[in-house]
């Protein structure tokens, strides 16, 4: 199988109203785990990388290993680069082999932002690469007490298809109330999905992302703070929602904060059970056993993108 690109995998999972899971890579064991879960699973895949991640990883040995994942599962997988902020790390990405970049102008005023996503999309389309767009506004949102300053941020239905024809992007990231990290909300978890059901209706078959998706599972919360960990009041999207999100029109669902955790966990455990080991396969072996169960869990409870390969 091979590297490619996600339109094929968006339009079957748009049509299937399934939403294929994106995974953020950072070392070897996360890509192992990831890929492990999907191979299981027939589930077609993306794999993904910010810019902390080339930062920590380096570029060329995160390109070998999903290169490497490629050989070793017989799967398609897609290499993403996730929340690229301005054309010239696109570029890189491009020239490097990546199959799809995201290009966030979120924080950019209208124009400007447009502006940015049509010079990616010009120099990706002429290579064969995808670009990922975002429009609305993620960080912060839950703070936000006041419903005329959430709508601020949140993606403007009209404007995302005045975005979409204009920019070129073939798929865009949309904000309706998730969140980065693992504390996504303060009361009860809440999504506008009436604002995704109308923007599924002015874009049909449009491939839409949501970013901030993980649901933050509680075993792996309760199990940090039972092994010396402090992350109380931690909250992720619920599941039953990301699989509304699958059957709207998200083709794209982006996990990191569920891996980190899933991994931390898993270690904090085993260093506090087993703690005269200190052999690094031991515990970071354990850390992707655990990020291969959950990211099973995914795919096949959540996502529905099982079988999908
Ligand atoms: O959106 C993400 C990466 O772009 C990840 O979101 P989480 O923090 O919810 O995992
Ligand atoms: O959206 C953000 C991802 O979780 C990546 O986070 P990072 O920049 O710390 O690698
Ligand atoms: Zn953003
Ligand atoms: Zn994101």
């Amino acid at each position: 199988m091979a590297l490619v690109t996600t339109k094929e995998m968006f339009r079957k999972a748009y049509e299937g109203g399934y939403a294929v899971g994106a995974f953020n890579v950072n070392n070897m064991e996360i890509v192992q785990g990831i890929v492990d879960a999907a191979k299981e699973v027939r589930s077609p895949l993306i794999l993904q990388v910010s810019a902390g991640a080339r930062k920590y990883a380096k570029p060329a040995y995160l390109k070998k290993l999903v290169e490497a994942a490629i050989i070793d599962s017989d799967l398609d997988i897609a290499l993403h680069l996730d929340h690229g902020d301005s054309f010239e790390i696109c570029k890189q990405c491009i020239d490097d082999g990546f199959t799809s970049v995201m290009i966030d102008g979120s924080h950019l005023p209208y124009e400007e932002n447009i502006a940015l996503v049509k010079q990616v999309v010009e120099y990706a389309h002429a290579r064969g690469v995808v670009v990922e767009a975002e429009l609305g506004k993620l960080a912060g949102v839950e703070d936000e007490v006041n419903v005329k300053a959430e709508d601020a941020t949140y993606t403007d239905p009209k404007q995302a298809v005045d975005f979409v024809k204009r920019s070129g992007c073939d798929s865009l990231a949309i904000a309706i109330g998730t969140s980065h990290g693992a504390y996504k909300f303060k009361g009860e978890p809440k999504l506008d999905f009436e604002r995704l059901e109308t923007i599924t209706k002015l874009l049909p078959d449009y491939p839409l992302v949501l970013h901030g998706a993980s649901t933050v599972i509680p075993e792996f919360v309760e199990m940090c703070n039972a092994y010396g960990g402090d992350i109380p009041g931690a909250q992720g999207v619920p599941e039953e929602m990301l699989r509304r999100a699958g059957s709207l029109g998200v083709c794209k669902i982006n996990i990191d904060t569920d891996l980190r955790l899933a991994m931390t966990a898993a270690i904090r455990k085993y260093l506090h059970d087993f703690p005269a080991e200190f052999d690094p396969r031991k515990y970071l072996g354990v850390g992707r056993d655990a990020i291969r169960s959950m990211v099973r869990h995914k795919l096949v409870d959540v996502l529905g993108s099982d079988g999908k390969m």
